[in-house]
């Protein structure tokens, strides 16, 4: 189990340095370059224990990678996962970095995580797991350091467990050290469901330029929670047709259409979509190439490899997910002329909300929900027609070779600016 977990963990930081380096090809850059703007600034290790109710002491392994502060300071979230390693947090801080750059946000790339099964835990035991690991790191956070924000199996409340911890621990009131809080401390109204509109609103701009429009269109969603589910329902209400959602235990489709309340209400009571009454049951692996016009892997890492890149029967992919394509499988989508919209492009809607809501903690809280989501709104508009126009230039790319060019050209510009290569 632990060897098989090794693997794919692994391979996420793979991954990202294979297409990291088909960039520095495209760009020109040399060895030198690549090894600095590959290599992270800082990994700090922590020791992460909880006390459970036995009086036993658990403990667990984390993670904080702060990548690159070249454009600002780093900027990323944490993730609870039985399979997060240091190589995987390495991975997605780096694609944090490019994330940003590609968003024009003032930041770096940052990305944490512990390695735990937060389903096995009580909700004390994960406040105190929360709170132990911002003890360990705080002297390296803050909001001009290094800003953490949900991601996997993380989310407000973890949000407010840290920003309390690291209020006692600092002696200081900094709200704008984390993201994604919740309202009530500081954080916006859009917060839950920033990710989930821009992962919607990037998929109706490529359906647009690929597909005719979003109407009508039939769409599967890997993963139903706070990415997957908001996806669903924005999409639904911009007129697409949600035939297939999943969760760790599986997936359903039903090509007549799932209704987002009905499926929030199956999770909610039953603890899994796969309960949902109507279509049929499927395994993720038969979700993932079952037909449909744009398939939206929004759960984990590398689910499209080499193995079923073929069998992928959507038209267009939109990856809501951190890194759900592997490297071979943009280039098996390449040659079969499938659309992939990236990650650093699609899912980040989560960050740029994120940005709103850390400047307007530095302003003393002053946007509104209609606001944030006009802000959300034109950042992506803007970074996804700057990623066309490039991928129109290129001809010959892809859609992530021409977002990574963008962002990784940025990071270059300012490190050679700032004599940091
Ligand atoms: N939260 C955010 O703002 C952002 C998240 N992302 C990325 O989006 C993805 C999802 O994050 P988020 O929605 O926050 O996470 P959540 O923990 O809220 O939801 C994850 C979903 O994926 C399902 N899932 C977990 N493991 C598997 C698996 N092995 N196979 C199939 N489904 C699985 C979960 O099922 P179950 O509930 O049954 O465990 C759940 O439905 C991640 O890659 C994350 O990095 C990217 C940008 C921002
Ligand atoms: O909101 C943020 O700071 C980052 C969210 C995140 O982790 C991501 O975009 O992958």
């Amino acid at each position: 189990m632990q060897e098989v977990q090794q693997v794919l963990t692994a391979s996420l930081y793979t991954q990202q340095m294979k297409k990291l380096s088909r960039i520095g090809e495209l760009l020109g850059l040399s060895n030198e370059e690549l090894e600095s703007l590959s290599t992270p600034e800082r990994v700090i290790q922590v020791k992460v224990q909880v006390v459970g109710p036995d009086g036993k002491v658990k403990t667990y392994i984390g993670w904080r990678s702060q990548h690159n502060s070249a454009l600002g300071p780093y900027k990323g979230g944490v993730r609870y996962h039985p399979n997060v390693t240091q190589d995987e947090v390495i991975a997605l801080s780096m694609m944090m970095t490019w994330k940003n750059s590609l968003l024009q946000l003032p930041y770096g790339g940052g990305k944490g995580g512990i390695r735990v099964d937060p389903s096995k835990l009580t909700r004390a035991e994960l406040e105190q797991l929360s709170r132990n690991y911002v003890e360990k790191l705080h002297k390296y956070l803050g909001s001009e350091v290094d800003i953490p924000a949900p991601d996997l199996n993380t989310n407000s409340q973890t949000m407010a467990w840290f920003l309390d911890e690291y209020t006692k621990l600092s002696g200081k009131i900094d709200f704008a050290a984390f993201t994604g809080k919740p309202y009530e401390v500081g954080g916006i109204q859009t917060r839950n469901y920033s990710t989930g509109l821009g992962v919607s609103a990037v998929a109706r701009m490529a359906a647009k330029k690929f597909l005719g429009g979003i109407e009508g269109k039939t769409v599967i969603i890997q993963g139903f929670g706070n990415v997957g589910s908001f996806t669903a329902k924005f999409l639904q209400e911009m007129g697409a047709i949600v035939i297939g959602v999943s969760d760790v235990k599986g997936g359903v489709i039903d090509p007549k259409g799932i209704d987002y309340e009905r499926a929030m209400a199956v999770e909610r009571e039953k603890g899994t979509v796969t309960e949902y009454p109507t279509g049929r049951k499927v395994t993720n692996e038969q979700l993932l190439v079952s037909e449909c016009d744009i398939l939206i892997p929004a759960a984990i890492e590398n689910v499209i490899h080499k193995g079923n890149a073929n069998q992928v029967k959507a038209k267009l992919i939109v990856e809501a997910a951190n890194g759900p394509l592997t490297a071979d499988a943009d280039i098996v989508m390449k040659a079969r002329g499938i659309p992939v919209v990236p990650d650093i492009l699609a899912n980040s809607g989560g960050v740029v909300g994120s940005y709103v809501e850390w400047a307007n903690n530095k302003m003393g809280g002053i946007v509104e929900e209609e606001e944030a989501k006009k802000l959300i709104m034109s950042r992506l508009e803007k970074a996804f027609e700057e990623t066309y126009k490039m991928y129109e230039k290129l001809s010959d790319q892809d859609l992530r070779t021409a977002s990574m060019s963008i962002a990784v050209q940025r990071v270059v510009n300012a490190m050679r600016m700032r004599g940091l290569i």
